[in-house]
């Protein structure tokens, strides 16, 4: 939780203002951002200075590995978070490829389900992710990344948490997560979440112990909208000791994943909050 506040007191203290186009808002920005989450001692980095919705971030977080594409499945599992993008957005409703109401297009989880092939094939990187690590080998390209310039112009959204490296060290499994862009009021209070507990899952069904996430952030920012709740509220609190993730030990398999976990398979323990803070959501 300090590093979370850390980086959130560095923004207001050094943060350039930066106008971004897309949403046509100032961001308040730094460079730069190594965060860390001890998964071993499953210590969840969940932010306890304001109430965080953490069953939305897991939902979102599975629909990925489900390799979902449209809204209303994100919404089914418990996640409404991409509804904006897939259907408030002006550029992606003018999108000549979307394909109707909630479709968010080619982001996310389907590169890393089905990358598209030359040839008409696709790739399915996280499957061969799981069968590598499940057989003990790290073949120093245990990658997954969601990350297809040719494909911009076919998702209403690039995706934000690009890639996600795995790493075997003797039965220790470790993950480094590369984030290129991070709202930090909104966006990292999930995407802490995800990291840690994507790490947990995988190491949970290729029988590994988990060790160490490390996250790494480019462009770290707080929409102008949101600086002053941020600043006068929230960085005015002091945060509680790290809660725990339960994670339901029958998931034993990418299959469980895909097929019948919900958010009823997870569980945090001791988490004690302030209240809640709604920050804006820019589009
Ligand atoms: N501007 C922006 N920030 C983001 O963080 C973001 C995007 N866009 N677009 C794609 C996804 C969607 N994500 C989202 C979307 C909404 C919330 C959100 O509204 N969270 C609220 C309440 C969540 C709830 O009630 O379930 C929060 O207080 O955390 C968080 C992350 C993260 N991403
Ligand atoms: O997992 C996510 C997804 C999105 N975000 C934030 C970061 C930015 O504020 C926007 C995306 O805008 P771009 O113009 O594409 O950078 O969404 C996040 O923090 N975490």
């Amino acid at each position: 939780m300090r590093q979370y506040l850390d980086l959130c007191q560095r923004i207001v203290d050094e943060g350039v203002w930066v106008t971004n186009e897309r949403t046509g808002k100032r961001c308040l920005t730094v460079i730069n951002a190594d965060l860390n989450y001890r998964v071993d001692l499953n210590q969840l980095p969940l932010i306890t200075t304001r109430k965080s919705y953490w069953k939305a971030a897991i939902a979102e977080l599975l629909g990925y590995l489900r390799g979902y594409s449209s809204a209303a499945d994100f919404r089914a599992l418990g996640a409404p978070t991409w509804d904006a993008n897939a259907n408030e957005n002006q550029a992606w409703l003018n999108n000549p490829h979307r394909r109707g109401t909630d479709d968010m297009g080619r982001v996310y989880g389907v590169q890393g389900r089905a990358w598209a092939k030359p040839d008409g094939g696709t790739v399915d990187q996280l499957r061969k992710v799981v069968d590598n690590l499940s057989k003990g080998l790290d073949d120093r390209g245990e990658i997954i990344s969601f990350y297809n310039p040719g494909e911009f112009d076919y998702g209403c959204l690039r995706p934000c948490m690009h890639t996600h490296n795995f790493s075997l060290l003797g039965d220790t499994l470790y993950l480094t997560s590369y984030q290129r862009s991070c709202d930090v009021p909104l966006g990292l209070n999930f995407n802490q979440v995800q990291v840690f507990t994507l790490l947990a899952l995988m190491a949970q069904i290729t029988g590994h112990k988990p060790g160490i996430a490390y996250h790494k952030i480019v462009n770290a920012h707080i929409y102008e909208d949101q600086l002053q709740l941020m600043r006068d509220v929230q960085l005015k609190r002091e945060p509680f000791a790290s809660p725990q993730l339960r994670i339901n030990p029958d998931i034993k398999s990418l299959e469980d994943l895909e097929t019948w976990v919900t958010l009823d398979d997870f569980a945090v323990e001791g988490y004690q909050c302030h209240p809640p803070i709604q920050y804006p959501f820019s589009v």
